[in-house]
């Protein structure tokens, strides 16, 4: 008698401190019991196939067990030997891997995961996290503010790197490239960091404030190094990767070499809604913040709970766990961006806190008076909030933040 899949379930079972645990919703294939799927699920998923096998050969049995039941929801226990330490794809492989895709289930979704000190160990985690705030920037009472120049691409270098000025001196921390500009022809990568580090320079002595840059290094994984190691020749505190077109090993490959220079990772999560916009199916943002988490990223966008332009999940309670204790993970600062404006900031900060980073694109350049009024918006509403003041308050003495309450208002934008 071989294994069968039947094999994974045992309701008996009690996760020891060494699994990994990981809750799914599954809806199991027309003819097929809840038990039969669930069974599918955690067979497929670590050692396991649809036929009973007959090898005949001794084996370590790194099988997972369902252990839980309760209707759609079920808890599936993996041993900890059954990951190779420190290599995210190869878990990913696994507990979202083939199961995605398996007939056994019409729609399954992994929702969270309980990771433990096993696994985690083997993983750098954030160099920062939030403490960018402070260690970067000196601040500790307000959020650090961020902004992409707008059109995305398209801007000449010169006009990228003046509008990222006109931010800083306006009160912005950060200029931010946007998801899809990385080296083209209209604005390379080199000249980009070149004159943009410039500015941040003349920004800094006008100001007095300390001012950073995340520049885009998102590309192949050797190229991806090669411009970490630019930008710290040329004294950048960030590199910026979109951490699921760009991919997990990737991403830990730059998590290495950031380390040696001191470097900070902001991370762009665009295509995550491809795995998590659908509800019934595939990877919640969540464990795709923990896998950012674990692999090293200091600040990652995880929405704007609900009050932005993009379909969002759970932002206040994935930036809890962001927060929240990993075996003596550093913490994870989140970043809330997608059509935001200043007469939003009031009602996010409420839900979020004011440990986050806040980005505005549109929000600022579409200021009617341009960029550095659209900057100055935002600082005096970020400001006012921490202060525990009204923004139509601050509004009565900086004009630029009166102008953008009357062109947005509260809106949600789409
Ligand atoms: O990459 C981002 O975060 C976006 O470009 C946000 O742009 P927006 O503030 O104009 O929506
Ligand atoms: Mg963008």
């Amino acid at each position: 008698m071989g294994i069968t899949y039947e094999d994974f379930l045992d309701l008996d079972y009690e996760p020891t401190d060494e699994d990994l645990v990981c809750t799914f919703r599954i809806d199991p294939a027309t003819g097929m019991s809840t038990e039969a799927a669930a069974s599918r699920v955690a067979s497929e998923s670590s050692n396991g196939t649809w036929a009973a096998l007959q090898t005949g050969a001794d084996f370590t049995d790194m099988g997972a067990t369902t252990f839980d039941i309760d209707g759609d929801l079920i808890r599936v226990a993996y041993p900890a030997g059954l990951f190779e330490p420190g290599n995210m794809p190869q878990v990913l492989s696994c507990i979202a891997g083939n199961i995605m895709g398996m007939k056994a289930v019409d729609t399954i979704r992994l929702l969270d995961c309980e990771w433990p000190e096993s696994v985690v160990s083997a993983y750098p985690g954030p160099l920062y996290g939030s403490s960018v705030r402070e260690e970067i920037f000196g601040v500790t009472d307000r959020p650090i503010t961020a902004t992409v120049p707008k059109p995305k691409v398209g801007l000449s270098t010169a006009a990228h790197a003046q509008v990222g000025y006109d931010a800083w001196v306006g009160g912005v921390d950060l200029l931010k490239d946007d998801e899809n500009l990385t080296d083209q022809a209209f604005n390379p990568f080199s000249d980009r960091l070149t004159e943009s580090l410039s500015l941040r320079d003349d920004a800094e002595d006008e100001t007095g404030e300390k001012k950073s840059y995340l520049i885009n290094v998102t590309a192949d994984t050797q190229t991806m190094l090669d411009r970490v190691d630019e930008v710290a020749a040329q004294g950048g505190e960030y590199v910026m990767v979109d951490i699921i077109t760009a991919g997990w090993a990737g991403l830990q490959t730059v998590r290495e070499r950031t380390e040696k220079h001191g470097l900070a990772i902001h991370a762009h999560r665009a295509m995550h809604a491809a795995f998590d916009r659908l509800p019934a199916h595939g990877v919640s943002m969540r464990v795709l913040a923990q896998v950012s988490r674990l692999c090293g990223v200091d600040q990652l966008h995880t929405g704007t709970a609900g009050l932005g332009k993009l379909a969002n999940e759970d932002t206040v309670g994935i930036n809890e766990w962001l927060a929240g204790d990993l075996h003596g993970a550093t913490d994870v600062l989140p970043v809330a961006s997608g059509g935001l404006h200043p007469g939003l900031l009031p009602d996010l900060l409420d839900a979020t806190g004011t440990n986050v980073c806040v980005q505005l694109g549109g929000g600022i350049h579409g200021h009617p008076d341009g960029t550095r009024a659209g900057a100055v918006a935002l600082r005096s509403a970020i400001d006012a909030y921490v202060e525990g003041r009204a923004i139509t308050e601050a509004a009565e003495e900086t004009p630029e933040l009166a102008v953008a309450l009357d062109k947005w208002g509260t809106e949600t934008p789409r």
